[in-house]
């Protein structure tokens, strides 16, 4: 982020776009698809964000793309996170940390996106893989999607996202620089952080912010949110980019113009 500013750029091979892109709805047509985002805009963004969804939906020959696209992310040094969005029982919660996270597993990314809903203590094998590897997980806390209050405003004044930010502070105070265990918040929410009373800077983790651009939100409006906080914000866009595509030259345009309407 201080080499390359606050932007991750998301790697969404949704059917519309492999279309858009002339590219066919198969494991080729991924392959094209990915490779042209890694190379048009993998150094200038501060990291690649995979959507696993969207290569699962391929079956065996999609997930291979994605070992595939995050080998050669890992030898260009281009930083990715997977968003998987995994959580589990603590036990299978480790299968799922040795598939992401460990060194030398076909499937290891630099971060990977981690639902807590069946508890914040059951990542803990993911939270312990991240820092032993010098990796890094992204809890969802406040999520983009308007449902996501549903479940994470409820509690009050001790709300479902207050623990998860409170966990995640505790999980990084210890470290030195922001600590391995970031959080998913929206750039999306609003108002919702102050009106539950997180506070975002004590995390002392980095902030992905899913929801620039094709889900409505601005570079102003994510400056206004996350206040004393924003310092430590990755902002991700995803469609508002790559349908600039396929042409390598109108990605990077479109990347630095989303770059410039972040703030400082
Ligand atoms: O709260 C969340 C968590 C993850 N996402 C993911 O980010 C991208 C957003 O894509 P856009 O095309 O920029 O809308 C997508 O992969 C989501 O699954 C999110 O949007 N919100």
């Amino acid at each position: 982020m201080d080499r390359c500013g606050q932007l991750c750029v998301g790697i969404d091979p949704h059917p519309g776009l492999l279309s858009a892109w002339g590219l066919n709805d198969d494991a080729a047509g991924l392959e094209r698809f990915s490779l042209t985002v890694l190379e048009a805009v993998g150094e200038q963004a501060a990291a690649l964000k995979p959507q696993v969804a969207l290569f699962e939906r391929h079956g065996s020959r999609g997930l291979a793309v994605l070992e595939r696209i995050l080998a050669e992310a890992a030898a260009a040094s281009v930083l990715t996170i997977a968003d998987a969005k995994r959580g589990d029982i603590g036990s299978t919660m480790a299968a799922y940390a040795d598939a992401w996270l460990r060194d030398g597993s076909a499937l290891a990314a630099d971060a990977v996106t981690l639902s807590p809903y069946l508890g914040y203590e059951s990542l803990r094998p993911a939270l312990e893989l991240a820092l032993a590897t010098g990796r890094g997980v992204f809890v969802l806390a406040l999520t983009s999607n308007p449902e996501g209050a549903s479940v994470q405003h409820a509690g009050g004044a001790d709300s479902v996202a207050r623990r998860i930010t409170v966990a995640a502070a505790a999980d990084n105070r210890a470290a030195a620089g922001l600590g391995s265990v970031g959080l998913v918040v929206g750039a999306t929410v609003g108002q919702a952080i102050a009106g539950l009373g997180l506070d975002l800077a004590a995390v002392n983790g980095p902030l992905l912010a899913p929801g620039l651009g094709a889900q409505g939100a601005t570079g102003a409006d994510l400056a206004a949110t996350f206040g004393a906080a924003y310092p430590n914000v990755l902002a991700t866009s995803s469609r508002d980019i790559l349908k600039a595509g396929p042409e390598p030259a109108a990605l990077r345009a479109a990347t630095a113009r989303t770059l410039a309407g972040l703030a400082g």
